[in-house]
Order: C-alpha cells, then sequence, then structure tokens
C-alpha cells in the first residue's frame, strides 16, 4: 500500500515530539474511550489537553459522541493519556490514520493501551448496560485484507507477521474480573469475543446471525485495527465493550437500533466505566516517569 496515505516513522516522531514539547506529562498508559465515553477522561487530574486540530498530524474526529481531544492526566498517581474520540476506518480514514494516535504514544512511552467501545449484543445472555472484557476479537476488514499493517513493515515498530493469540492481557483480565467481584459489579460484567465490522451501517439480520455463529459475542465498528498494532509494537492490550444494544437476529423482532440509543446507554454506564478502569490503572504495576 505505497500511497500518498502512507505515514513514515519521522511522521510519528515528529507528532510525539509536538506533543513532548508541549505537556510535562509522560504517559505509560493509554486509554481510547469509544462511542460516548469521553468522560472517562474527566477522572484525570492535573490535565493538559488539546483538540485534535491542534496536534500536528493528527487526524480529526467527525462522530457524534467523540469530542476530539487529547486528554493527559494522572488517574491514582498513574500517568495517562486518554483519546477523547477515535478514528473509525467508515469515517473514511485509512487504517494507518485510524491507528496513527498508538504508535505516537508508543514514541511517547506508552507501555498499556486500553481500548473501551460501545458494541451490539450477539450472544443471548447479554443485556443493555452489561461490560464485556474483551477476550479475543474476529477481524472481519482484517480477514478481507484491510489491515493497518499493509504496506513495508516497519521494523522499529515490530515484526512482518505478528502473531495475533494472547493480545488482550490475561493477567489484566483476571485483574479486571477480581476489580468487578469487589466493587459488585459481577451480575453485569461478561467475558466475550468482539467482532469489528467496517460499519457505518448496522447489521442485517442474516449478517448477525452469521457472526453470532463465527464465535462473535459482541459487534462493533473499532478497536481491531488499534489492537493490532499496539500489540504489533509490544504493548500490553486491554479491551471493555460496553452493550449499548440487542442486535437483532430474528425476523420477527421489529427493534431498529440507532446511534442516539447507543450513546444513552453509554452515558447510564460511563461512571461505572470509569471507576473500572481508574481502579485497574491504580493497580497496574509501572512506574511514573518525569519530563
Ligand atoms: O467508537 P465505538 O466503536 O465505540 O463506536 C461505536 C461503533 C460506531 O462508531 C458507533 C455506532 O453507534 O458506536
Ligand atoms: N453494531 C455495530 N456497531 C455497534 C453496535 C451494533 O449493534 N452498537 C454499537 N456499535
Amino acid at each position: 500500500m505505497h500511497s500518498k496515505e502512507q505515514i513514515c516513522h519521522d511522521d510519528y516522531q515528529k507528532t510525539a515530539d509536538w506533543i513532548l514539547s508541549q505537556t510535562q506529562h509522560r504517559p505509560k498508559v493509554a486509554i481510547i474511550c469509544g462511542s460516548g465515553l469521553g468522560m472517562l477522561a474527566d477522572a484525570l487530574k492535573l490535565q493538559d489537553s488539546f483538540h485534535y486540530s491542534d496536534i500536528p498530524g493528527f487526524p480529526q474526529s467527525t462522530v457524534q459522541g467523540h469530542a476530539g481531544r487529547l486528554v493527559f492526566g494522572e488517574l491514582k498517581g498513574k500517568t495517562c493519556v486518554c483519546m477523547q474520540g477515535r478514528f473509525h476506518m467508515y469515517e473514511g480514514h485509512s487504517l494507518c490514520k485510524v491507528t496513527f494516535p498508538v504508535r505516537v504514544f508508543k514514541l511517547l512511552g506508552v507501555e498499556t493501551l486500553i481500548v473501551t467501545n460501545a458494541a451490539g449484543a450477539l450472544a443471548d445472555g447479554y443485556c443493555n448496560g452489561d461490560i464485556m472484557i474483551i477476550r479475543d476479537h474476529i477481524n472481519m476488514p482484517g480477514l478481507a485484507g484491510l489491515n493497518p499493517l499493509n504496506g513495508p513493515n516497519d521494523d522499529k515498530f515490530g515484526p512482518r507477521f505478528p502473531p495475533m493469540s494472547g493480545v488482550y492481557d490475561k493477567d489484566l483480565r483476571r485483574l479486571a474480573k477480581d476489580i468487578c467481584k469487589s466493587l459488585g459489579y459481577s451480575q453485569f460484567v461478561q467475558e466475550g469475543v468482539y467482532c469489528m465490522v467496517g460499519g457505518p451501517n448496522f447489521e442485517s439480520i442474516a449478517e448477525a446471525r452469521f457472526l453470532h455463529k463465527l464465535g462473535a459475542d459482541a459487534v462493533g465498528m473499532s478497536t481491531a485495527p488499534e489492537v493490532l498494532v499496539a500489540s504489533h509494537c509490544g504493548m500490553k492490550v486491554f479491551g471493555l465493550s460496553l452493550i449499548t444494544n440487542k442486535v437483532v437476529k430474528d425476523y420477527d423482532d421489529t427493534e431498529k437500533v440507532n446511534h442516539e440509543g447507543v450513546l444513552g446507554v453509554s452515558k447510564m454506564r460511563s461512571e461505572t466505566l470509569q471507576t473500572l478502569v481508574t481502579e485497574l490503572v491504580s493497580r497496574l504495576d509501572i512506574n511514573n516517569n518525569t519530563a
């Protein structure tokens, strides 16, 4: 994919250098906020924030519920960077652009990526408002050849052929489950497989049945490319899906999903998600760097 969209190491480095010149924060953890989940960033103390439009080389958010701000700060003493708004393929961004921030984070010194998203439930036992700890993913665009790692491999970031097994860190998943238990969240916390589709349309009934049969518990339009790129460059990954709707799998069901409904459920659960993420970050085994 040698096109004008090709992004080289220098491009990531320039953005990282600009950020390092603007903030004293040196994050070891990055958090990507899903649709309507931008409030996760509000918990950060000693904030420095930048609009994406002010960051050289950064793509722009175009979706409602994605504010378009990069927020630096401390969560229980751990320095984090939080994306209030992510980029999706359906907005017209190339996958290099969608995942651009992840490589910039790597150059800032980030070691752990926490991804969140809004997703529709395919699994029969899931309810709106459930939180799904992501065990694994099915990357439909990736299987079809749409991959952020297409093109010449940048060996400075990682290998040509990265493994994708065990990408969602087992210890972090275990820690999250322990935290959920102690916070009394267990009855609405699930663990399952997230499936990424391209969007922007929601799934047809036949597609929903197909994805469910494939082994997917929830479906959304993001996350897999970011996780892939993070894992490629050696970051630990943890992911959460907020179940915002049930995906229609029955021809007698007249329910119709919409983005406003998705944002409504996100809003309802965002405080719970904030507590869980804060607790998880506070228990990560990392030491802060200083500028
Ligand atoms: O950024 P995420 O994956 O949370 O956004 C989901 C998928 C679509 O962008 C949107 C649909 O409502 O929410
Ligand atoms: N399908 C795809 N993406 C989504 C959904 C869904 O049902 N809900 C939130 N994001």
